[in-house]
């Protein structure tokens, strides 16, 4: 069976089900955020992030979005506290956008759509591996931050500079000495629940960290996204925007959060 999977109307979310029986389960993502559903928990910890720009390994157009690769084998940058117990490692960040800025989240708030959503992806060290923790129930930890549509973010440039040379998929050039927290808002303030990958393979091992304050990007710079392409050089151009999954039924979850 191939496992060619996409966003256009022939293998978009509506099909994955067809290749990714785990896109009907229980815990898939993203899912709506209604903030007067939810439940502050005095008991959850800060957030705890460390990051080593050193650590920047590549930036990779991978045919669904691009993603800045980290090297993952020491314990330089990691995510600990918050909702989860030990370290995990940063593998990998990557976005996802529409093709217009209303919309491109994955996550929504009260209904609101963003123009985009960062990712962090980590992975938790008690197991071997990236790949191993991911088909674990407590292996991954993905940190979401919602970019609003405002005044140009200055501390995106280098990564949207980076992309004029991954235009299409496959294409993947070093991209090092980045300081991904220069990404985060002020506020660490979050919502946290039991969730999926928001992409196939869908699995049901992510403990998702959404921030509540989003950072700003201006329409041109949401422009550059969309200067990417999900094809590949020699295929029929289609440019790469709308990789968003819309939200999934949250069959009975509780969404906690950090802040009163
Ligand atoms: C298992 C596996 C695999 C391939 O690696 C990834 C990494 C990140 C993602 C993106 N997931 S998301 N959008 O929930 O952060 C999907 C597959
Ligand atoms: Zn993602």
């Amino acid at each position: 069976m191939s496992h060619g999977w996409g966003y256009g109307s022939h293998d978009g979310p509506s099909t994955w089900i067809e290749g990714f029986p785990l896109a009907d389960g229980p815990r898939q993502s993203p899912i709506k955020i209604i903030p007067n559903q939810t439940t502050y928990d005095p008991s959850l910890k800060p957030l705890k992030l460390k990051y080593d720009p050193s650590n920047a390994m590549d930036i990779l157009n991978n045919g669904h979005s691009f993603q800045v690769g980290y090297l993952d084998e020491t314990d330089s940058s990691t995510l600990s506290g918050g909702p989860v117990k030990g370290t995990y490692r940063l593998k990998q960040f990557h976005f996802h956008w529409g093709a217009r800025d209303d919309r491109g989240s994955e996550h929504t708030i009260n209904g609101m759509i963003f123009a985009a959503e960062l990712h962090l992806v980590h992975w938790n060290t008690k197991y071997p591996n990236f790949g191993e923790a991911a088909t674990k129930p407590d292996g991954l930890a993905v940190v979401g931050v919602f970019l609003k549509i405002g005044a140009a973010n200055p501390r995106l440039q280098k990564v949207l500079d980076a992309l004029q040379a991954i235009q299409t998929k496959g294409k993947q050039t070093t991209f090092t000495n980045f300081d991904c927290k220069t990404l985060l808002p002020s506020s660490l303030d979050f919502w946290t629940y039991d969730g999926s990958l928001t992409t196939p393979p869908l699995l049901e091992s992510v403990t998702w960290i959404v921030l509540k304050q989003p950072i700003s990007v201006s329409p041109a710079q949401m422009t550059k996204f969309r200067s990417l392409m999900f094809s590949g050089d020699g295929d029929a151009p289609c440019h790469m925007q709308d990789n968003f999954r819309p939200p999934q039924d949250l069959k009975g979850r509780t969404v906690r959060r950090s802040f009163k």
